[in-house]
């Protein structure tokens, strides 16, 4: 079997086509990797950290042609792709630091006598499983804390992002077996689970139920970060120009193909008129959408963009108006019109499932309460931006909002690594990702207790 990928701007480009790992060689892989993890510990903090800061010199010094790889093989325009890879620098800068943090705490024994401390060691051999629309960013916010705390890993990248994948471990330079790649897809996810001592997931919240699942079954630590189905709130005292412009980013920007992307926009009350002709002002007016030095670009695949059509036909069948755009855009690659629907039934998929695409549903609420709760009405609650100028509103807003992040007058898309990363209720599961917290995940604390020889106790 083999795996490849196309270029979804020119889906007559080829990528790459790699042979896929296979079970038993993502089982390998695995063993390989738990052989090579003593050695790297060994390498104690200094050696990590050194190891860590030089493949950040590595991506740093190689992000033009990386940015461009970006580019080609996921669709994601230009501007996003070197930001992608500088926040991919940033992440293993910041993590290179995380082998000097404290790793655990020293107690008073109950008793008086003696040492009572917590330790924080590795679990081994992390697998990690991640998606294709942050090909570099997500694999390194994953591998970076990991190896930071003396774990080695195996990466299963998902297909449509394996050159990326390829090339960033490459350019890191671990010891052999420290990072390693597995091409594939499902088969070689399963494996990888099946082996690995710690699994961290990204991706649909279809396999990462699945994925939890499986380790659960196995008694092993798991996080997974799933689908969301984010909500943006506009209230009257909005600067509208200002809302209107994070919305389009939120709801266009990479094409919607983010996890914290904006698809269900909440107008309350008076805001819905103007908000609904700023907003679909913006979305059409995004200078070419097919144009890949712009902000939208093309779908991952034909597939997404099938799903994508159908829905908005679909709803436009069932009743809605399309306010902005809602076709297919005629040329190579997967283009679809950035699209903002009015009056889609409520039990429209495109207002209960996660769409990953530029195209979002206006809906209105009478006031706050009503937008919260509509908001809160979903089971992928990951990122809900809050747009006013009210400080009690957005206090309020922050608090009664089910969902992992709450931005106030920005796009609900964005995310800073330094602080924890995951949805509420269905859109995660798990400790947290990013920041320092992450670190725990990867360890398991133990206890010690040291009292002097020839202690009576
Ligand atoms: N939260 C997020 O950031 C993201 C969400 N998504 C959502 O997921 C949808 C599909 O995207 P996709 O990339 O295919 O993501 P999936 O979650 O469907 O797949 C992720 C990876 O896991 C593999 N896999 C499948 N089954 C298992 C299993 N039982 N155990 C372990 N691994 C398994 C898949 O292989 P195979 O490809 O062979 O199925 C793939 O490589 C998107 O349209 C979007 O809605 C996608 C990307 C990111
Ligand atoms: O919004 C972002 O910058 C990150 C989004 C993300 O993590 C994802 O789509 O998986």
């Amino acid at each position: 079997m083999s795996v490849s990928s196309y270029n979804p701007a020119d889906p007559s480009d080829l990528v790459i086509e790699v042979a896929a790992a296979g079970g038993p060689g993502t089982t390998q892989a695995v063993a390989d990797a738990r052989a090579a993890q003593t050695a790297w510990l060994a390498l104690g903090a200094g050696g990590r950290s050194a190891a860590l800061g030089r493949a950040a010199d590595a991506v740093e010094a190689n992000a033009d042609e990386l940015a461009a790889l970006i580019v080609r093989e996921v669709g994601k325009p230009h501007a996003e792709a070197r930001g992608e890879v500088a926040r991919t620098v940033a992440i293993w800068r910041y993590y290179a630091q995380a082998p000097y943090a404290p790793s655990g705490a020293v107690h008073e024994p109950a008793a008086g006598e003696g040492l009572l401390l917590t330790r924080r060691r590795p679990y081994g051999v992390a697998g990690l499983i991640t998606p294709w629309n942050f090909p570099l960013a997500i694999p390194t916010w994953k591998a970076a804390p990991a190896l930071a705390v003396g774990n080695t890993v195996v990466l299963k990248p998902a297909p449509e992002g394996t050159a990326c994948a390829l090339r960033l471990a490459e350019l890191a330079g671990l010891p052999e077996g420290v990072l390693t790649v597995v091409p594939g897809g499902a088969e070689e996810g399963a494996a990888l689970v099946a082996a690995s001592d710690v699994v961290s997931f990204t991706g649909s919240t279809a396999v990462g139920r699945a994925v939890v699942a499986a380790t659960t079954e196995r008694g092993i630590p798991v996080q997974a970060e799933m689908g969301g189905l984010n909500a943006a709130i506009v209230l009257p005292d909005a600067d509208i120009a200002q809302a209107a412009g994070h919305l389009a980013a939120a709801i266009a920007g990479y094409a919607g193909q983010k996890c914290t992307a904006t698809s269900r926009v909440i107008a309350v009350g008076d805001a819905y008129e103007p908000l609904a002709e700023a907003l679909a002002k913006a979305l059409t007016s995004i200078a070419e959408p097919t144009a890949l030095t712009g902000v939208c670009g093309p779908v991952i695949n034909q597939a997404a963009l099938e799903r994508l059509t159908g829905a908005v036909d679909s709803a436009v069948a069932a009743g809605a108006n399309a306010l902005a755009g809602g076709h297919r855009i005629e040329r190579d690659g997967w283009f679809i019109e950035p699209t903002l629907l009015e009056q889609v039934p409520a039990e429209h998929p495109l207002r209960t499932e996660e769409f990953f695409g530029p195209v979002a549903v206006l809906l209105r609420a009478a006031d706050l309460d009503e937008a919260i709760a509509v908001a809160n009405d979903t089971p992928h609650s990951l990122s809900t931006s809050v747009h006013t100028r009210d400080l009690d509103t957005a206090l309020a807003a922050a608090d009664r909002l089910d969902a992992g992040m709450v931005r106030v007058n920005a796009p609900s898309s964005g995310v800073d690594f330094h602080v924890p990363f995951s949805g509420a209720k269905g859109a995660g599961y798990g400790p947290r990702e990013q920041g320092q917290a992450v670190l725990d995940f990867y360890t398991a604390e133990r206890t010690v207790t040291l009292l002097p020889a020839g202690s009576p106790r």
